[in-house]
Formats: C-alpha cells, structure tokens, sequence
C-alpha cells in the first residue's frame, strides 16, 4: 500500500514450493478476506487446474472474494471454459455474484500465443491477457534478451487484447537491481500499446509509474487540443488546425486519454 500499487497479486503457481502449496492457500485465503485489501483490486495467480492444487486454489479464493484470477499456462479457449464453469459453481455455491469474478489469462507457450485472439475473445469474465515470458521462451527453445525473443509474442497479445477490448501486460522483468534495463523494456511496451506489466518487487512499482505518466508538455498540449476543439465546435468546424497540425477525433480522444492519466497518476517527474 505504501507502494501504491494498481492491484496487488499474490502467487500459488511458480513461486510457491510444491511442500508450500496449502500453507500457502490458507494464507491467502485470510489474506484476501482482511479489511486492507478492501480498496485495492486483487489478483491470484492459481495453480494449473490440471494439477492437485488449481482446483483447490480456485475453490479458496473465489469463496475469499478475490477480485481476478489468473490462469498460468493458458494455451487454449477450452482452459478458460473449464476455469469459468468451476468458478461459476462456486460462486452459485458460496452466493457470490454470478459473473463478479473476473479473470486474466497467462499466455506462456508458442501454442497460446497462436491462440491468442480466441483465448482473449473468449469470456466476457476476462478483463486481460498477460505474457509470461520465461516459460515463452523455454517453449521457443531460446532465451531472454534484448526483446528480440518476443517480438512475434508481444505483437500477437497485444493485438488480441485489442481485438477483445480488453488490457494487455507485458512480462516481469526479473533484474530487479537492473533500472536502467528495466525502464528501456518499459519504454518499449509503453510505445507499443501494452496497458501495463506484471511487476515483481515494490521497487518497481514508481519507476513504472512514472514512466506511464505523460508529460508537463504531453498534457500542456493536450489542454491546448481540447480547447481548440471546444472552439472549432462552436464554430462547427469538423476540422481544425493548431499550430499548422490537423486536429480530429482521434487526436481529441488522444487528449483526452492524456489528461485522464494526468489526473490518475500526475506529471512525469
Ligand atoms: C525478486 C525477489 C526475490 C527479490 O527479493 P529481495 O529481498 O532481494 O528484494 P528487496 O528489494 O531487497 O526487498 C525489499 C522489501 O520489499 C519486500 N518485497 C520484495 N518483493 C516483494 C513483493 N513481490 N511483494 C511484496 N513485498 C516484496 C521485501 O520483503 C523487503 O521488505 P522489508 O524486508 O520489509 O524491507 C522478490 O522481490 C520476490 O520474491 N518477488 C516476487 C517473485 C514472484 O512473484 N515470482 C513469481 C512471478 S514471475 C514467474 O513466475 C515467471 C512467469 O510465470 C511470469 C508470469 O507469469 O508473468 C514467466 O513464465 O515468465
Ligand atoms: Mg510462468
């Protein structure tokens, strides 16, 4: 919280010890169900359901009031079909909203990512696909670098989120140590399009943040787009010009996008 995170998730999957996985549930199970984690959106990341665990983690968390779930290893729309009806069942069965549960789906494997549209079109309980990418990467025989290894990945997720209408996060980026690496990669999703990214340590947390944050400049000229546009509109021009650029609708929805992330997360510092 001190971090100010946008959501906080917690992890039963990969970072969990196999001897750890139940003390690791019924901690989580608590945890979501204290009152700190009224106001912030939570996530859990749950075991696969075709292991021993992912069915329990699942009946545990939609029953503590968990706001996502997130699915590792997700490579086909049938794995959120299975996921969606168990989930269904419990909320029935513990009288939670029918609906209120919402999921991310992980996309870690070659296969996945070649599914990606249909998996992200697939529920309307799906709010976002991820890319995990060490589990990627060892699926596609390389390793992970520069960002060449996920160009196609990254390219084929975020299309899909689109095409969904849904959000888009790019992979952790394990150096935590490394800033400098770290905002390089963040630059790049950000050009992309990415909503987001999965992040590991609270360190993280500001560095992306700021770099999500437009600029004193982006928002002094996204002021001067609106209110040449709130001009030309009573002047009942469709077209108008500021400073010799063409301003039109996407332009004014760019604007406008500008200043409601000023006003969610500030000026970049
Ligand atoms: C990396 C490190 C060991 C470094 O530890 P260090 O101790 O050196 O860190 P420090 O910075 O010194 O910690 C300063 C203070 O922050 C506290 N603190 C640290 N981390 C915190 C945190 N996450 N949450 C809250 N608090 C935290 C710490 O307790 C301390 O508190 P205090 O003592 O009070 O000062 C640690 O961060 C960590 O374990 N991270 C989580 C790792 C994780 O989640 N892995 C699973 C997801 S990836 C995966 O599975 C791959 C994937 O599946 C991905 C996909 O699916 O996307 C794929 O395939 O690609
Ligand atoms: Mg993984």
């Amino acid at each position: 919280f001190i971090y100010r995170p946008d959501s906080i998730m917690f992890d039963l999957e990969d970072a969990v010890s196999l001897r750890e996985k139940d003390t690791a549930r019924i901690l989580v199970f608590h945890a979501l169900q204290h009152p700190m984690y009224k106001d912030i959106e939570t996530v859990v990341r749950i075991n696969q359901l075709s292991t021993p665990f992912g069915l329990k983690d699942l009946e545990a968390v939609v029953r503590a009031g968990v706001d996502v779930v997130r699915l590792p290893k997700t490579d086909t729309p049938e794995d959120i079909f299975e996921l969606e009806a168990h989930i269904e069942r419990i909320e029935k069965d513990c009288g939670r909203e029918v609906g209120s549960t919402k999921v991310m789906a992980a996309i870690e494997s070659a296969i996945g990512v070649i599914n990606a549209v249909a998996i992200a079109r697939c529920s309307p309980r799906l709010i976002g696909i991820a890319l995990a990418a060490f589990d990627y990467v060892m699926d596609m025989q390389t390793e992970r670098g520069d960002g060449t290894e996920l160009f196609y990945a990254r390219c084929a997720v975020l299309h899909a989120a689109r095409a969904a209408g849904i959000d888009a996060f790019d992979v952790v980026y394990s150096d935590i140590n490394d800033e400098a690496g770290f905002l390089r990669e963040v630059e790049l999703i950000r050009k992309m399009g990415f909503n987001g990214k999965s992040l590991i340590n609270p360190r993280q947390i500001e560095l992306l943040h700021n770099a999500y944050a437009p600029t004193q400049e982006d928002v002094d000229y996204a002021r001067r787009v609106i209110a040449a546009a709130e001009e030309g509109e009573r002047k009942g021009l469709g077209v108008i010009s500021l400073n010799g650029k063409m301003i039109d609708g996407p332009i004014i929805n760019h604007a406008q996008v500008v200043l409601e992330r000023a006003s969610a997360s500030g000026v970049r510092r």
